[in-house]
C-alpha cells in the first residue's frame, strides 16, 4: 500500500509562528498531526507570556553613589570624629526586569566633586539661614570647632543641593526615560495586541485549518480506505488478470505451437499446393482433352449402341447355337472317351520315401551289414535310394505309357538271369508326376458325370503303394488328391454350365467296407454296427445304401470337411484295429443331377440327366500269406480272407465283362460275389466309365507285389467292356 505523502508546513501562519517563537524549523519534521498541535500550543503559550522587550543601549551598572570627595578628605585629614558620612541618596537601581532595557540618557554625568565651601557659600552657607553660631561664651576652640562644622555643614549642604539637583536632573532624566519607556510600551502593546489580534486571527485560521486537516484527515482516512480497498480489489483483479494472463500465456504457448505447427503444416501444404496447382493445370489440360475425346467418344457411344443393339440380337442367336452346339462337344466328348475305351488304367509309381530308408538302414543295422561308403549306420540317401529302388524304366517319353520292370535273379546252375517286364497302360506316371498332372488326365472323366455318366476310377495296389495319397492326398494345396480335385471340378463345371442353362444338384456319401460289412464315414453311429443294405434301380440305373448320410454338397470346401470327418472316424475305429485303411475300402460316391433349364429369355429343353463319380480306394492288394496267423489271430484271418476275395470278386467281374464284352450276349456278371463289386455294380457295367490306377511301390523289395499287380492292372487294361451310356431322360 502506498504511502501518503508527508504534510508540509507551508502554510504562512506556521512561517509566523516560527518567527515569533523559539526556534522551529522552517521545514517540520515528519511528525504526527498531534504532535504538531502540541508544538503550536507551546506557541501560543509563548505567545501568553510578556514579550521581552530589546534594552534600549547599554546597561549602566548601578553604582553606589559616593560622597563628595572634598568631605571625606578633610574629615579623613583632620583625623576628627567625623560624623557618620552621608551617602549619596541612591537612585533606584533599575534591573533589567525593573527599569527595562533602555539604555541610560547619554548626558547622564559621573557625579561631581564635593564642591568646597568656598564655592558653596554662594547658597544657604553665606546667608546662614542654616548656619550655625557659636553661642556666646564659648571658648574659641569651640567656635573653631563651630566654625569648621559650620563649613562643613555648608558644603554637606552644597553637596546636598548639588545632590538634589543632580538628583533632579537624574529624575528628569529618568522621567524622559519613563516617558519615553511609556511611550515605548504603548508602541509595545498597541504592537502586542496587533500581534494578539493577529495571533487570535491566526489561531482561528489555524482551527479553521485544523478542522480543514482533521476533515482532509478524514476525508484521507477515507480515501485512504477506499483506495485500500480499492488496492484489495485491483490485487483480486490484479490476480485475477494475473491467472488471466498466465492461462493467456500457456494458451499463447499452445497457440505459438499450433501456430507454429500450422506453419508447418501451411509450409508444407503451400509446397503440396503448388504441386497441386501444377498438378491441377496438368489436369485441366488433360481434362480439356478428355473432355473432346468424350465428345469423341459420346458420338463413337451412340454408334456403338446402336451396333450393340444389333450385337445383342446376333448373341442371342449365338447362344441358340452355342447350347446346340455343347450338345455337339458333349457328345463328340463322350465319342472320344468311348473311343479310349471304357475301362482305362492308369499305373503310378510312388517316390521313395524317407521312411523307406529307415526301415532300409533298420534291416541293415539288425543284419549287421552296412551300406557301402555309410559307417555305423548312417545312410546316404542317394546311395541308399538306388540300392531301394526296383529295376524300373519308362521307355516312352513322348506318350508316357510304358513301364519296364527289369530283375536279375541267379538260376539254381548259379548262372544269373535277367528278366525283363514290359507293361503298357493309357498313362504311367513316374514317380516325380505330381497330383495335378495325375487329375489332369482324370479330369475328363470327372467332367463326364456332369454329362450324366456313371464314372468309377479305384486305386488298385498293394499296402503302401500310394492308393490313400492318390485319392484323398495331403492337407495342402499342392498335395490334394483326386476326390477333392473331381469335387472342385465337378463344381466349377456345374458352375460354368449354368451359363448354359443347366442347373445341377449335388450329393454325396463316404462308405467303407470292412470284412463284408458297409460302414457310414460320415454317419454318427458306431462302426460295424448298422446294417446297411446295398439297393440298385433297374429304371434309373441308380444305386443306394440303406441308413447312409447322403450330404447336400455346396462347396468344394465343405467336401474337404467330409473327406476330413470321415478320416477321423476311420482313425478312431483303427485304434480298435490296427492299420483299417489298409484293410478296407473306402467309396466315395458324388451324384450329380442335372436339368437344362435354360436362359434368360431363352428356354430351357428341359432335359435331365444324372451322373455319379465313384472314388474308390481300394484294401492293400498284396498276396497274404494266411498261414501266419495259424489261429492266433483270427480276426486278421478273417479280414484277409475277406479282402482277398472282394478283390478277386473285382478281378472276376471285370474278366466277365470283358468276356462279354468279346462275346456278347447274356454272360453272367458274378456283381454278388463282394459287397465292392455289388456296390459298383452300376458303375462296372457296360454302359460306365471306369478307370484303375495301379498304385506302384518303387522298391525292389516289394518287386514280386509290383508285378503281380502289374499283370492283374493289363488284364484290366486289355477288358473291353462295352461302350458307356449316358443316363438322360427327357421330361
Ligand atoms: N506320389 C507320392 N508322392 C509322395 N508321397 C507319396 C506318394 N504316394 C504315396 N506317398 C506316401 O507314401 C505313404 C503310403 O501311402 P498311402 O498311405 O497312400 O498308401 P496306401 O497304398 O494307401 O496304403 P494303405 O493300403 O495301407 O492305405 C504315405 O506316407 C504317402 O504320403
Amino acid at each position: 500500500m502506498s504511502r501518503l505523502p508527508r504534510l508540509r508546513s507551508s502554510s504562512p501562519d506556521r512561517a509566523h509562528t516560527a518567527d515569533a517563537g523559539p526556534s522551529l524549523p522552517t521545514r517540520m519534521p515528519q511528525t504526527s498531526l498531534k504532535r504538531k498541535a502540541i508544538i503550536e500550543e507551546d506557541d501560543e503559550e509563548a505567545l501568553d507570556q510578556p514579550r521581552k522587550l530589546p534594552a534600549f543601549g547599554p546597561v549602566r551598572p548601578s553604582r553606589p553613589l559616593q560622597p563628595s570627595r572634598t568631605a571625606t578628605n578633610l574629615n579623613s585629614s583632620r583625623g576628627a570624629p567625623m560624623p557618620k558620612p552621608l551617602t549619596k541618596p541612591r537612585a533606584p537601581i533599575l534591573t533589567r526586569s525593573t527599569r527595562g532595557t533602555s539604555a541610560p540618557p547619554t548626558s547622564s554625568k559621573p557625579p561631581s566633586k564635593p564642591t568646597t565651601v568656598t564655592r558653596t557659600t554662594t547658597g544657604r552657607t553665606a546667608s546662614g539661614s542654616g548656619s550655625v553660631r557659636p553661642a556666646a561664651g564659648m571658648r574659641p576652640t569651640d567656635d573653631k570647632r563651630f566654625n569648621e562644622l559650620q563649613t562643613q555643614l555648608t558644603s554637606i549642604e552644597t553637596a546636598r543641593a548639588a545632590d538634589a539637583a543632580r538628583l533632579a536632573a537624574d529624575m528628569e532624566a529618568e522621567r524622559n526615560k519613563v516617558a519615553e519607556l511609556q511611550a515605548n510600551h504603548r508602541a509595545l502593546s498597541n504592537e502586542l495586541a496587533n500581534a494578539k489580534s493577529q495571533e487570535l486571527n491566526q489561531r482561528r485560521e489555524l482551527v479553521h485549518a485544523s478542522d480543514e486537516i482533521e476533515n482532509l484527515k478524514k476525508k484521507h482516512g477515507r480515501e485512504v480506505m477506499d483506495l485500500e480497498m480499492d488496492i484489495k480489489k485491483r490485487d483480486r483483479e490484479l490476480r485475477e488478470v494475473n491467472e488471466d494472463l498466465r492461462i493467456c500465456r500457456s494458451d499463447l504457448e499452445r497457440e505459438r505451437e499450433t501456430v507454429s505447427s500450422l506453419k508447418n503444416t501451411i509450409s508444407h501444404q503451400s509446397t503440396a499446393h503448388l504441386t497441386l496447382t501444377t498438378q491441377n493445370h496438368a489436369l485441366e489440360a488433360q481434362s480439356m482433352a478428355l473432355q473432346s475425346q468424350i465428345d469423341a467418344y459420346a458420338r463413337t457411344v451412340s454408334e456403338m449402341t446402336l451396333t450393340l443393339e444389333t450385337t445383342q440380337k446376333q448373341i442371342e442367336d449365338l447362344k441358340k447355337e452355342a447350347m446346340e452346339n455343347e450338345f455337339v462337344r458333349r457328345k463328340l466328348h463322350n465319342m472320344v472317351q468311348e473311343l479310349k475305351g471304357n475301362i482305362r488304367v492308369f499305373c503310378r509309381v510312388r517316390p521313395v520315401l524317407p521312411s523307406d530308408l529307415v526301415t532300409y538302414s533298420n534291416t541293415l543295422s539288425s543284419s549287421g551289414t552296412s551300406s557301402n561308403g555309410s559307417e555305423g549306420g548312417s545312410v546316404d540317401f542317394e546311395k541308399a535310394k538306388e540300392e531301394l529302388q526296383a529295376n524300373m524304366i519308362y521307355p516312352d517319353k513322348l506318350d508316357h505309357k510304358e513301364i519296364v520292370l527289369a530283375s536279375s535273379s541267379s538260376s539254381a546252375t548259379g548262372q544269373e538271369r535277367k528278366e525283363v517286364y514290359n507293361f503298357g497302360f493309357d498313362r504311367v506316371f513316374e514317380p516325380e508326376s505330381t497330383q495335378a498332372e495325375v487329375f489332369e488326365e482324370i479330369s475328363q472323366l470327372a467332367q463326364s458325370c456332369t454329362d450324366g455318366y456313371n464314372v468309377c476310377i479305384f486305386a488298385y495296389g498293394q499296402t503302401g503303394s500310394g492308393k490313400s495319397f492318390t485319392m484323398e492326398g495331403g492337407s495342402s494345396e499342392s498335395s490334394q488328391g483326386m476326390i477333392p480335385r473331381a469335387v472342385e471340378q465337378v463344381f466349377r463345371v456345374a458352375g460354368e454350365m449354368k451359363t448354359r442353362g443347366w442347373e445341377y444338384t449335388l450329393e454325396g456319401q463316404f462308405l467303407e467296407i470292412y470284412n463284408e460289412t458297409i460302414n457310414d464315414l460320415l454317419g454318427k453311429g458306431e462302426f460295424d454296427k448298422k446294417k446297411h443294405e446295398i439297393k440298385h434301380d433297374p429304371k434309373t440305373g441308380s444305386t443306394r445304401v440303406t441308413d447312409v448320410e447322403v450330404v447336400q454338397l455346396t462347396s468344394p470346401s465343405q467336401v474337404r470337411n467330409l473327406l476330413a470327418l470321415a478320416q477321423s472316424r476311420r482313425s478312431v475305429a483303427a485304434t480298435m484295429m490296427n492299420e483299417r485303411s489298409s484293410r478296407s475300402h473306402s467309396v466315395f460316391t458324388l451324384r450329380i443331377s442335372g436339368v437344362n433349364v435354360g436362359l434368360d429369355g431363352c428356354p430351357g429343353t428341359g432335359e435331365r440327366c444324372e451322373g455319379s463319380l465313384n472314388l474308390v480306394d481300394l484294401a492293400g492288394s498284396e498276396r497274404l500269406n494266411v498261414s501266419f496267423a495259424n489261429g492266433a489271430d483270427k480276426e486278421r484271418v478273417r479280414e484277409t480272407q475277406n479282402i482277398n476275395r472282394s478283390l478277386s470278386a473285382l478281378g472276376d467281374v471285370i474278366a466277365a465283362l470283358g468276356e462279354k464284352g468279346d462275346k456278347g450276349g447274356d454272360k453272367h456278371i458274378p456283381y454278388r460275389n463282394s459287397k465292392l463289386t455289388y456296390l459298383l455294380q452300376n458303375s462296372l457295367s457296360g454302359n460306365s466309365k471306369t478307370l484303375m490306377v495301379l498304385n506302384l511301390s518303387p522298391l525292389a523289395a516289394h518287386m514280386q507285389e509290383s508285378l503281380t499287380s502289374l499283370r492283374f492292372a493289363t488284364k484290366v487294361n486289355n477288358t473291353t467292356i462295352g461302350t458307356a451310356k449316358k443316363q438322360t431322360r427327357t421330361s
